[in-house]
């Protein structure tokens, strides 16, 4: 690698950057980590865990009741002592399904508050990363992350931490009690517990492994059906006449989906039947030894009676303890993707201390500049040129050249693996994103307009534009005459991507934004699409108001931008074949006279 004096893209931070980027890391999840997604509602959960504590104490007491009215009331024909039992044995159940209520919507509340967090969490982190993250990932796999994985731990997450606190009093309290009544019954009953334990690491491994795969089948499927219906993939479908192609594709994945969800389900279905086997065999056990002892007169029948109502208590808790162990082990898979998300780093983010880059005069110098978007392939090395405040350097080279890499790190759409890019002599990498993007607009070839009006989409370039700003910079752009005509005026709402409005209108509204944005530094792609004459001109009026005293870095396509530039850059596979402006160029008779020759002239033809 050479040596450029530490700004190498494939040392220390940004190749851990690069690493961690939109892959998968094979870190485990840790449960605290899981648990520490409750930090915020420490205080929510107190109260929620005091509820469900209890409802769970108040759900020991029915037995006891029922063993005094079969041991006492009814043998000693006491009517008082048998009505005050039932109107416990009706009250108790009211009083705690009361207390359940208002607990479940707590709990709901803030396992619905965790997923919002985790949501937010996951939107910020994306929105700080790179563009060379958005160019890797597929949107319909961002969307998955971000929605139907949070969505597929809800469960754990509503459930988890009050279930697993409640079940575990609810055990507790249900073990001391049968101890307190029987001791031999007490160890029968108990002795069954360790069977409960075997089957669940085996289902849990299978449900964390098909969990973590059906996430990612359901990501591929988003990102398919992003593909699909996007508008640009809905045209090429209907151009090439794939549609069945398409479904057949869509139909691998729609079936691979069901089978791994009743894979899950059935492997969930089993464990519940071991579980529910389970119950009945120690409820058997307690009858045959219980009976025995009652038919010795060692033992009363409210005692059996009150034994089995409390191993309801004791074996349903630990199968939901136990599946929920199984639950946290199916979404650790999950978790997974979500946290890598979550602790993805940007390869491009402000350096510790940066400082805000003040107001631009606009001299801009690429020293050195080389990239790899890989470590395979550089695609600009060692890029030397310079831009003198209200200065226009055009960039021109064959497809592939490296053009549109060159004008992003302008913008530090990436940053330069080596060399440096500078404002007005300082490194733009020490400088923070949002001051040196407040002092840039970029103008790119394909203008991207939100599904929003036409006025919502002009201030998105400035949120504070009046609309007086707006009409003036639309006027500029020489877009006003048409939205004006249009049957809401501003108010008009354009379709994804503004299909609804013409290649032309696109482009000056695009021009219309960067003039409101109204910044020292422009960069441009000119669009390559070839306009009717009447648009062509208004575009290039467009342009000219657009590039009038500001320092302008354009990748052009209109004869008229090269002529006038005042310096060209004529890039060849990454590197500067020439530079000059245009008659030197021509005179020089190398690459550019020959792009000229098949490019610019016929465009001007
Ligand atoms: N995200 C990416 N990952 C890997 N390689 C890339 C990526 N984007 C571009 N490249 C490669 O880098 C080189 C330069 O691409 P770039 O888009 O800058 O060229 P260009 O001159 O703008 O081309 P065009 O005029 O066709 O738009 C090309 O070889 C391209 O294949």
């Amino acid at each position: 690698m050479r040596d450029n004096g530490g700004s190498g893209r494939w040392d220390g931070g940004s190749k851990q950057a690069l690493q961690s980027r939109g892959k998968a890391s094979l870190k485990e999840v840790s449960i605290s980590r899981i648990y520490g997604l409750f930090r915020g509602y420490i205080w929510q959960l107190t109260a929620i865990i005091a509820l469900a504590l209890a409802a769970a104490l108040i759900g020991l007491i029915p037995p006891l009741v029922m063993k005094e009215i079969i041991d006492s009331a009814i043998p000693q024909g006491d009517k008082r002592m048998l009505t005050l039992m039932i109107g416990l044995l009706v009250l108790l159940p009211l009083l705690s399904g009361l207390l359940g209520v208002w607990q479940n919507h707590q709990n709901t509340k803030v396992g619905q508050g965790v997923m919002r967090d985790l949501r937010r969490t996951l939107f910020a982190n994306l929105q700080k990363q790179s563009m060379s993250f958005f160019t890797d990932a597929k949107s319909g796999e961002i969307i998955q992350r971000l929605t139907g994985d949070v969505q597929a731990v809800q469960n754990v997450v509503t459930t988890v931490v009050v279930s697993a606190v409640t079940q575990a009093v609810i055990v507790i309290t249900t073990v001391v009690i049968l101890f307190v009544l029987d001791w031999r019954l007490a160890i029968l009953s108990t002795i069954i517990l360790p069977l409960f334990i075997l089957p669940v690491r085996k289902v849990s491994q299978i449900r964390k492994r098909l969990r973590g795969e059906t996430q990612r089948v359901r990501g591929d499927m988003s990102a398919q059906l992003g593909e699909i219906f996007g508008v640009s993939g809905a045209l090429l479908t209907r151009i090439f006449q794939q549609e069945s192609k398409q479904e057949k594709d869509f139909d691998v994945l729609n079936q691979k989906v069901m089978d791994l969800e009743l894979r899950l389900n059935l492997v969930g279905r089993w464990f519940g039947m071991v579980l529910g086997i389970l119950g009945p065999l120690g409820t058997a056990l307690i009858y045959w030894y219980g009976g025995w002892n009652v038919v010795e007169g060692t033992m009363t029948i409210g005692a059996i009676v009150a034994f089995t109502a409390y191993l309801g208590r004791l074996y349903g808790p630990v199968g939901t303890l136990l599946n929920l162990q199984v639950e946290v082990a199916t979404a650790l898979g999950v978790f997974q993707r979500i946290f890598e998300y979550e602790d993805m780093q940007p390869d491009v983010a402000n350096v510790p201390g940066a400082q805000k880059l003040p107001p631009a005069r606009g001299n801009v110098a690429f020293q050195h500049v080389s990239y790899a978007y890989n470590k395979e392939k550089y695609a600009l090395h060692n890029i030397s040129f310079s831009a003198l405040p209200g200065e226009v350097v055009a960039i021109v080279g064959p497809s592939g050249a490296g053009k549109s890499t060159l004008i992003g790190m302008l913008a530090r759409l990436y940053d330069p693996t080596e060399g440096a890019v500078t404002i007005d002599g300082q490194n733009i990498k020490d400088v923070t994103l949002s001051s040196l993007r407040d002092q840039i607009a970029f103008v790119t070839q394909e203008s991207f307009l939100f599904h929003a009006s036409v006025r919502d989409n002009l201030r998105f370039a400035r949120m504070d534009a009046t609309d007086e700003e707006l009409e003036s910079a639309c006027r500029q752009a020489y877009i006003h005459e048409a939205i004006a005509a249009m049957p809401q005026g501003y108010g008009t709402m354009v379709g994804e991507r503004g299909h609804r409005l013409s290649g032309g209108e696109r482009q000056r509204l695009a021009i219309a934004r960067a003039i409101l944005k109204n910044p020292r530094i422009l960069v441009l792609d000119e669009a390559t699409s070839h306009l009717d004459s009447e648009s062509e001109s208004y575009v290039q009026a467009a342009l000219d108001e657009l590039m009038r005293g500001r320092t302008t870095l354009v990748i052009a396509h209109r004869l008229s931008t090269i002529l006038t530039a005042d310096r060209i850059i004529v890039l060849e596979a990454g590197r500067v074949a020439e530079s000059g402006r245009h008659a030197e160029l021509l005179q020089h008779d190398g690459l550019y006279a020959r792009l000229y020759r098949t490019q610019f002239e016929k465009v001007m033809a």
